[in-house]
């Protein structure tokens, strides 16, 4: 492949309703979509890529303009420069990059569009790719922290309602034992998990061991992103099963997570992990010790849910992800909608790993664009 040159698009969209966590509320998802126009084999190309780095580094490290600048200052130049020496394939992407510590959500970006415009070339579909043999996952959603107990409780039947199959809880101290108590008394047998966003430290071993009450799916992330150890210790607290999300920012992480006991549990986000090729390597190796893996979302477009919706086809994703319909979060998506039907998402089987955008869509959402020459 011979990248030609890289639009960066941000997107600024409303969210339907305001999403709170234990570290932020937002109202906007201002997202970066990459569009690389590449040749392959002498075939004009597009392939898209989309970076769930948040607006301010209160999730993880990386935000947005930060994103843009490595990306614009480093990422693609690095690119230009090795596709002068041999053909670039998505394969060899993380290996040209590597010289750049960190920045894993850009770099995953990056990466993405480039597979996504090899594997159309290829009219391949990414599940196709994988060797993924089912149609459909089931779809989860994520709850924000409401601003009343019985507000949560009308949301929840709401989205049961729609079908969803499991329910996730945003939890935060003052916010915890008594709405998951309301949700698990009001649906005693609803596929339950909560989500902490690394809120709480080990002095609140014995109060988060309060939620085993509630026969929890899993715990999501409750101690700080490079508290291995102490989520192992918490792990011997409590019964209910240990799950990281921030911490596992590579294979390499998730095996020393899983070698201390400090999970059990792991979410595969690909644009925390680097990609959607890293995100693989760490589902095969959760399924190699047996530790079930999940697919987190990150309030994705259609672009980066249609990947998200094959990676979780893989066998190793045992539990239901975060991969709600496009409405859960957007009145219109860019793409065409992901709808949820009895409970599940359907597995994208089109050439690429992308779902395409609506150019009106893309153009009415973008609040700044600009294009990088290679
Ligand atoms: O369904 C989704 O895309 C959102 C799932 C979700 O809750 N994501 C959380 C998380 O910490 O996992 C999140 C992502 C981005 C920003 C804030 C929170």
């Amino acid at each position: 492949m011979r990248i030609r040159h890289v639009a960066l698009h941000t997107l600024d969209l409303p969210l339907v309703a305001p999403f709170t966590t234990s570290f932020s509320t937002q109202t906007h998802r201002r997202v970066l979509v990459l569009e690389l126009h590449a040749d392959v084999d002498g075939v004009e190309v597009v392939g898209w890529g989309e970076c769930g780095a948040l607006t301010e580094p209160v999730y993880s490290e990386e935000y947005l303009a930060g994103v843009i600048d490595v990306t614009t200052s480093y990422l693609l130049p690095m690119l230009f420069a090795a596709q002068e020496r041999a053909p670039l394939t998505a394969e060899t992407v993380a290996h040209h990059l590597e010289r750049i510590v960190g920045h894993r959500m850009a770099k995953a970006a990056v990466e993405m569009a480039v597979l996504d415009a090899q594997l159309r070339a290829a009219r391949v579909s990414f599940a196709d790719h994988l060797g993924v043999t089912r149609d459909r996952v089931p779809s989860g959603v994520s709850v924000g922290i409401q601003d009343s107990i019985p507000q949560l409780l009308d949301t929840v039947q709401g989205y049961l309602d729609e079908g969803y199959v499991r329910i996730k809880l945003k939890i935060k101290p003052g916010w915890d034992l008594d709405p998951v108590r309301a949700v698990r008394e009001a649906h005693p047998d609803v596929p339950l998990q909560v989500d902490a966003n690394a809120a709480y430290t080990l002095v609140d071993a014995n109060h988060l061991a309060k939620l085993d009450a509630f026969d929890l799916l899993l715990i999501e992330q409750p101690l700080a992103e490079d508290d291995l150890r102490q989520h192992a210790e918490l792990a011997t607290r409590m019964r209910t099963p240990m799950c990281l999300d921030e911490s596992v920012v590579s294979a390499t992480a998730a095996a020393d997570a899983i070698a201390l006991g400090a999970a059990q549990v792991i979410n595969i986000k690909p644009s925390r992990v680097g990609g959607y090729l890293e995100a693989r390597r760490i589902h095969d190796l959760a399924c190699a010790h047996g530790i079930a893996v999940w697919c987190g979302g990150m309030l994705e477009t259609g672009i980066g849910r249609a990947a998200n919706a094959a990676l979780a086809g893989l066998p190793g994703f045992t539990l239901p992800g975060d991969i709600s319909a496009s409405d859960r979060f957007y009145a219109e998506d860019i793409t065409e909608p992901f709808v949820i039907e009895d409970g599940h998402i359907a597995i994208p089987r089109e050439p690429g790993l992308a779902r395409v955008p609506d150019p009106d869509r893309l153009a009415a959402a973008t609040a700044s664009s600009f294009q990088v020459e290679a």
